[in-house]
């Protein structure tokens, strides 16, 4: 009897001193021999030198996992700064009652996901359909860095207004409200139906622009991975494939080439420098060029919606801002600083942002009473 007493204290103890262990991070092997060993060691002794490449994937998933765990604790607060246009939804529209809407498109990142080969970024059926409804009720305008062409390639629709080259090449309607200073660069002869007219502030750059393209397809020719884009009145020098190594052989040849052609200058975008002619026109320029053509730039009663993700569209979000009229909505999935209102994580939620909105116009002109029978 005295002997099973002894036993049953030591037990006791055994497991009171097992759970202190546990709880002071050391982890006990519940093979017959007890080993306990600090959870840290266990971590270090499966470090890189012995693990296998899937094993190293893994880790770098528990790494993403980390990150996006901190990046998604970041982006609930950049959130309360820049609320879900989704979410939102119904304060925008309650806000829009009465209003004219016009809808203004940026196209890559924001209609077509980002992928790895720009002659690749392909708009999905269903994102056209949106689009194509969305511009059968409001005047809709996509502004791209592409060149038009190439923009409205993508899109294949008719029913809309295009600008490319960063709003430096538009096709509007004709406007004689335009300011004098841009009756200049439109180019009359090069109209749709008479219905729209070219409008391209940079003209003039276009010889010297062919030049630099080629000189700058002569120097990063042998980068492996460097791609130049002719945009029209700008180009892209992307580097999304070009090794590390080289980045910065890259951009000494890019610089050496704007070196003797002063009257340009690089801009950034997603793993991409973007060349352009130095004069004072943007993304957001073009916005207001297009109120200004479609006669409504003077209006109290309007509200241009923005959607874009990219650097070059806080021009537009910045204008909108400052007419203290409208609705700029980034897109983007991680926190950023950001001169629009509201934001939309990704092109998925852009579609369907851009269906409710075409939802929410029907309603309002079917809200007639339903015929019986
Ligand atoms: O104004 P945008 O319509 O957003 O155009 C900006 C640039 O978009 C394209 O490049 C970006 O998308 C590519 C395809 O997803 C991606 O591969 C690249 O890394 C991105 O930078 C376009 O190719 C550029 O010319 C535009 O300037």
């Amino acid at each position: 009897m005295k002997y099973m007493f002894i036993l049953l204290v030591t037990f006791k103890i055994l497991k009171k001193l097992t759970k202190i262990q546990e709880a002071m991070g050391f982890q006990t092997s519940h093979a017959t021999k007890r080993i306990a060993q600090p959870i840290f060691i266990a971590k270090e002794e499966s470090s890189d030198a012995n693990s296998t490449p899937i094993q190293r994937a893994l880790s770098l998933n528990d790494n993403n996992i980390t990150n996006a765990n901190s990046i998604s604790s970041c982006y609930d607060s950049w959130m309360a700064k820049h609320p879900s246009a989704l979410h939102s939804f119904d304060t925008l529209m309650k806000a829009a009652i009465g209003k004219k809407i016009i809808v203004f498109l940026d196209y890559d990142g924001t209609l077509s996901p980002i992928v790895n080969d720009p002659d690749r970024a392909f708009m999905s059926d269903e994102m056209r359909a949106a689009v194509s409804e969305i511009a059968s009720y409001f005047p809709t305008a996509i502004i791209s860095g592409r060149s038009r062409e190439k923009v409205k390639d993508f899109v294949k629709l008719n029913n809309l207004y295009y600008a490319g080259s960063h709003g430096m090449d538009i096709m509007a309607p004709p406007s004689m409200s335009v300011g004098s200073s841009n009756i200049e660069h439109c180019d009359m002869s090069n109209s749709i139906n008479g219905n729209e007219v070219a409008f391209q502030p940079a003209k003039k750059f276009l010889p010297a622009i062919r030049e630099l393209l080629r000189r700058l397809e002569n120097e990063v020719k042998e980068i492996e991975g460097a791609k130049l884009e002719d945009n029209g009145f700008c180009i892209s020098v992307h580097f999304r494939h070009v090794p590390e190594e080289d980045y910065g052989l890259l951009e000494e040849k890019v610089k050496c080439v704007l070196e003797m052609n002063p009257q340009f200058h690089l801009t950034e975008g997603i793993k991409v420098m973007e060349i352009r002619p130095s004069i004072e026109w943007n993304k957001g320029n073009a916005v207001e060029y297009f109120l200004d053509t479609l006669g409504l730039s003077s209006s109290s009663n309007i509200l241009p919606v923005y959607i874009g993700d990219d650097r070059t569209d806080e021009d537009a979000f910045k204008v909108i801002r400052s007419r203290g009229q409208g609705y700029p909505i980034i897109v983007s999935s991680t926190p950023r600083e950001t001169n629009a209102f509201y934001s939309l994580r990704d092109p998925s939620e852009v579609l369907i942002f851009l269906s409710r909105l075409a939802k929410w116009k029907k309603y309002s002109y079917s809200s007639r009473p339903l015929k019986l029978g």
